[in-house]
C-alpha cells in the first residue's frame, strides 16, 4: 500500500521481483517470458487471493471427520484483458482450477491511447469475487473500461481486484478517479509513461513479447 494510492499494492517477494527483472531484459525470448509470465502470476496469485472467501466442507480423515477449509471454488472468476492478461491467466488457473474464467478483448488505440473493445464473455455475476488479470497498466483507461463491463455485467467495484505487473502514478491516478475501491496489485510501481504512452522503464508491449508479435 502506497500513501497516495491506498487500494495499490506492490508485492516486493524477491522471487517476484527477480522474474520481473528478467521480463523486462530485452534480451529475454519469447518463450522464457511466456514461461516468467505464467510463474509471477501464480506467485503474485498467492497474494490476491489472501482474502478469498472459504467454506467447511465436512470429510473424513483417517482419523476421524471434521469440518475442513475449502474454497468457495466456483466463486471466483478469472478475466484476462485480451490480449496480454491471457499468459497472467494461465497462472492463476493453474492455482484455482475450479474458477470460472471470463474474457475481455480490447486493443488500444497507437494515436488517441485509447482502447476499444473486441470481445465480451462473461461467467455470471452471482456473488462472485472476479480478478481481472492485464500486465500493464499504462494510462489506465483500458482498466477502467474493463471495470466499467464488470459494473454493467452486475459485478460491484468491492468484488473486483485488479492483477497487473507494472502500473505508474498516472495510470493509477485516471484508476482510482473512477475505481478507487478496487483492489490493484502490481510487482512494480515504475516512473512514467513516454509520449506514446508505454510505461518507462517497463518492459515494452507486453502482448507482442508474449506472443511473439511485431
Ligand atoms: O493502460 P492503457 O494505456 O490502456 O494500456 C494498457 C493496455 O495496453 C496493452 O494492450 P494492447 O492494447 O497493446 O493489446 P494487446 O494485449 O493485444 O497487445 C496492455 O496489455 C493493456 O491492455
Ligand atoms: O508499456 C506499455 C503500455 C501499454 N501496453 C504495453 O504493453 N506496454
Ligand atoms: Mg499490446
Amino acid at each position: 500500500m502506497t500513501t497516495e494510492f491506498p487500494n495499490l499494492h506492490v508485492l516486493d517477494h524477491p522471487l517476484i521481483q527477480h522474474k520481473l527483472s528478467h521480463m523486462r531484459d530485452k534480451g529475454t525470448s519469447t518463450r522464457t517470458f511466456r514461461t516468467l509470465l505464467r510463474e509471477i502470476a501464480l506467485l503474485m496469485g498467492y497474494e490476491v487471493t489472501r482474502n478469498l472467501p472459504l467454506e467447511n466442507r465436512r470429510i473424513e480423515t483417517p482419523m476421524q471427520a471434521m469440518d475442513a477449509p475449502v474454497l468457495q471454488g466456483k466463486k471466483v472468476a478469472i478475466v484476462p484483458i485480451l490480449r496480454a492478461g491471457n499468459g497472467m491467466a494461465d497462472g492463476l488457473m493453474e492455482l484455482m482450477p475450479g474458477a470460472r474464467v471470463g474474457h475481455i478483448g480490447l486493443v488500444r488505440d497507437p494515436e488517441t491511447h485509447k482502447p476499444s473493445e473486441y470481445l465480451v464473455k462473461l461467467p455470471e455475476a452471482a456473488s462472485r469475487t472476479f480478478i481481472l488479470v492485464d500486465p500493464m497498466l499504462a494510462t489506465g483507461h483500458s482498466a477502467v473500461h474493463a471495470v466499467d463491463v464488470l459494473n454493467r455485467h452486475g459485478v460491484p467495484d468491492e468484488n473486483i481486484l485488479f492483477l497487473a505487473l507494472v502500473t505508474v502514478p498516472e495510470g493509477m491516478r485516471t484508476f482510482n478517479a473512477k475505481h478507487p475501491n478496487v483492489q490493484v496489485y502490481v510487482a512494480s510501481l515504475d516512473e512514467r509513461l513516454d509520449d506514446h504512452a508505454y510505461i518507462l522503464p517497463g518492459l515494452g508491449d507486453a502482448g507482442d513479447r508474449l506472443f511473439g508479435t511485431k
